[in-house]
């Protein structure tokens, strides 16, 4: 069948180095990408995408995605491990149980008047709504981080993929932005139990704050989130000052950007941030929440980013060659989002796609290009070069005194 997940697609061809002896092509062909064959662990099974696909603003994200990502026959490139949903009790190693028993509760709820006192306490009501299956999905998508911070930390792959996580916005006793459970912080505490110094990059259009807000007093987690950040723009934190408190402080890293970025300021602001991270804290592991709502074509019409400097920051990050966790978030042009995230699994595989769309369940989406590739909006990107000279230096300076 032509797309038999052990074909990879027509045009896709391994990007190979030469072997040890010197050869290319055979079985112990070092691909490039410094992964060894299955590597790479992809967290996927089919109860858990049709958990995900209920996730009420991304209905059936997950599966599209995975879709593109089989068809272009990447599947076979990686270890496909199925993930449980989180239990109880993991999700509040982060979360309280107040609030956690309280969401499970009007989950099962279907009075419209449900949302008393407890639940406006807890962000849920009207902005963060706790309908029907929304625990369910949550904790699935929970399940899948903390499945892929596992294999990490056992040592059974090098990167691991939950394109269905990243909730960034959840806070340990309260919903926030549509995030009711934290994945992120979930697994990066699981990291912790085998790495001393942790990472966490968000590459979102929105500041990652439930993560900053859960390890802003500690200097064993760096967090380093890239944001539009202007008035009014939820969530309205993370500006440069923002920088950690007590024993975390220097430890937390805000970049935040003007409308309308586009991929060559967004990439050389990420490598020069990068640059200085990578040498001050020296990280173990390495947390990247790839959200894809800073792309050209997604309703936030905030960014003007394409899946170039997306999958650039990934192959930056790759290169370090740390344990690394790519976890999804936002991204409301599903199609866009799709192709966003199957670019940088191609990235992490060490595959080269076509940019021909194959044929598959969902191809009609991908209409009127059928290309994988996308391109910019012709809006002016309103970071000056002063902007982004001024935000580096400032971030080189907090860093500098980082012992
Ligand atoms: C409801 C959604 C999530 C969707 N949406 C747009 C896109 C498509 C339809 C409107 C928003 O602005 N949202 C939000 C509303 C309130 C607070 C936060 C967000 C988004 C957070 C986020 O993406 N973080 O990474
Ligand atoms: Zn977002």
């Amino acid at each position: 069948e032509e797309n038999d997940q052990n074909v990879l697609h027509k045009d896709a061809s391994p990007v190979y180095q030469t072997d040890v002896n010197g050869d290319t092509g055979g079985s112990n062909t070092i691909r490039k990408g410094l992964l060894p064959e299955k590597k790479v662990v992809y967290v996927c099974s089919a109860d858990f995408l049709s958990e995900c696909d209920r996730i009420a603003k991304v209905p059936f994200r997950a599966s599209i995605t995975h879709a593109l990502i089989e068809a272009y026959g990447l599947l076979s490139r990686m270890s496909v491990v199925p993930p449980k949903p989180a239990t109880f009790e993991e999700i509040c190693h982060f979360h309280s149980t107040d609030y956690i028993e309280c969401l499970q509760r009007l989950c099962q709820d279907d009075d419209p008047d449900k949302y008393d006192e407890e639940a406006e306490e807890f962000g849920l009501g009207y902005d963060c709504p706790a309908d029907e299956g929304v625990y369910d999905s949550a904790s699935w998508a929970a399940g899948g981080t903390l499945t892929a911070a596992e294999h990490l930390v056992s040592g059974q792959c090098s990167v691991a993929i939950n394109w269905a996580g990243g909730w960034h916005h959840a806070k340990r006793d309260s919903a926030a932005g549509f995030c009711y459970i934290n994945d992120i912080v979930l697994g990066i505490l699981k990291l912790r139990t085998k790495y001393d110094r942790v990472l966490y990059v968000d590459i979102d259009l929105h500041h990652g704050d439930g993560v900053e807000d859960a390890f802003c007093a500690t200097s064993k987690v760096m967090t380093v989130s890239f944001h539009k950040y202007s008035p009014g723009f939820f969530p309205g934190t993370g500006n440069l000052s923002d920088t950690g408190i007590g024993k975390g402080a220097g430890y937390t890293v805000n970049v935040p950007l003007n409308e309308g970025c586009q991929d060559e300021n967004f990439y050389r602001v990420f490598e020069k941030v990068m640059d200085i991270v990578k040498i001050k804290f020296d990280p173990e592991a390495v947390v990247c929440q790839c959200g894809a709502d800073g792309l050209a074509g997604d309703p936030m019409d905030s960014f003007n980013l394409t899946t170039l400097s997306l999958a650039k920051c990934v192959q930056y990050l790759l290169n370090w060659s740390v344990p690394l966790l790519l976890l999804g978030g936002g991204g409301y042009h599903i199609p866009n989002t799709a192709r966003c995230w199957t670019h940088i699994t191609s990235v992490v595989t060490g595959t080269k796609l076509s940019s021909d769309i194959p044929e598959h369940r969902y191809f009609t989406l991908y209409g009127p290009d059928y290309d994988l590739m996308i391109s910019p909006g012709n809006r002016a990107d309103t970071n000056t070069p002063s902007h982004i000279k001024n935000v580096i230096a400032q971030i080189s300076e907090n860093l500098e005194n980082l012992q």
